[in-house]
């Protein structure tokens, strides 16, 4: 397995990829859609989403991601994947709306320049309210800051305004609100979506990696929602046969889910090789109310979710997603510092082991 650190759009600096290099990561995971707003992901309601969304941006263009590609690969590093497209990019994809038919052609274009600048993963959330209703406080580890989600404290079916979609404004001074759909009309837009972008992906050498949802509601804001439970992972893989049909296995939303656990879900998706990369964090509790956690104080074994994964080969990049800060001079670098090193100390025991 691969260790890798993601990085938010705004954190693609010299300092972050020496800082990645310097905790032992090999690879990168970025984002280069513009949300949090140069902030870290933070609390999100009825009144505040993760702001607005630029479409159809230069970061997009191929040579924008080969000049990142090189500069990640001047610090030793790999960018293997990036994560989610801009909302305005693909609004109308994910509402069946009238500019469908040209925001899928820009969305092939993003893959087909991913596959240029060696990039060999696109994950993607594909769902209405997107990562939505959680709260930021000092309730980790020693007080330690993080993200957690309790559904008595938000209003889960508020619904969602016209102009919004995956937590983010892409039209403003929009009125009225989204009308709800069904589940099927939801799976079945999904459907169309990889089957015709997934010829795409094969032939440009890039893998669709598609997140659960986070809180794993069945449904959320007046919504459904796809992979909300462990199992149904599988109704994307049965979409397509296709090697570029894949999993971004956030083991963190998984955990929060309510049905199986964990080491079921591994086995059942590391053993049918869908994984393309992975969100290893720890969390506490299951919806409807959970907390994200440091690596080493959650739920989950994470030692013994590595050595499964070793166990069915997946040989893919783990990173730590997102994970409480450290109070300190720099709390999220710190963060990331102490998971990404209890991340390389277990895969080097575990190497040993093997030898
Ligand atoms: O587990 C999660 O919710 C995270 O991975 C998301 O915060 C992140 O924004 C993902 O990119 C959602 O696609």
């Amino acid at each position: 397995m691969k260790l890798g650190l993601g990085l938010y759009r705004h954190m693609l600096t010299d300092e972050n990829f020496a800082f990645a290099k310097q905790c032992g990561c090999t690879h990168l995971v970025i984002h280069l859609a513009d949300y949090y707003s140069n902030q870290i992901v933070t609390a999100t309601d009825d009144k505040t989403n993760y702001g607005q969304a630029k479409a159809l941006e230069p970061i997009w263009q191929a040579d924008s991601m080969i000049a990142l590609q090189k500069k990640a690969q001047s610090y030793g590093l790999t960018i293997y994947a990036i994560e989610n497209f801009s909302p305005a990019d693909w609004y109308d994809v994910l509402l069946d709306g009238p500019k469908r038919e040209a925001q899928m052609e820009h969305l092939k274009e993003i893959i087909r320049n991913a596959g240029k600048a060696g990039i060999r993963s696109f994950g993607y959330n594909f769902s209405l309210a997107g990562v939505w209703g959680h709260q930021k406080e000092r309730s980790g580890r020693g007080g330690a800051y993080g993200t957690c989600f309790d559904a008595s404290r938000i209003k889960l079916d508020a619904p969602i305004p016209n102009g919004e979609i995956w937590n983010m404004t892409y039209r403003s001074n929009e009125q009225g609100v989204l009308a709800p759909i069904t589940s099927a009309e939801l799976w079945a837009r999904l459907r169309r979506f990889l089957e015709e972008i997934l010829p795409v992906a094969e032939e440009s050498g890039v893998e669709l990696a598609l997140h659960p949802d986070d809180p794993p509601l069945e449904g959320l804001r007046g919504m459904p929602r796809l992979v909300y439970q462990p199992e149904l992972y599988q109704n994307v893989i049965d979409i397509s046969s296709s090697n570029a049909n894949k999993l971004e296995f956030c083991m963190g939303s998984i955990q929060e889910m309510t049905h199986g656990n964990i080491y079921d879900a591994i086995s059942q998706y590391a053993g049918q090789n869908r994984i393309s990369y992975i969100h290893f964090r720890n969390v506490k509790g299951k919806v409807p109310k959970y907390q994200e956690v440091f690596v080493d104080d959650g739920d989950i074994d994470m030692p013994k979710a590595l050595a499964l994964l070793e166990q069915y080969g997946f040989d893919g990049v783990i990173i730590p997603d997102h994970t409480p800060e450290i109070t300190c001079g720099a709390p999220w670098h710190a963060g990331m510092a102490y998971a990404l090193g209890y991340m390389r100390a277990v895969l080097q025991m575990l190497d040993k082991q093997l030898s």
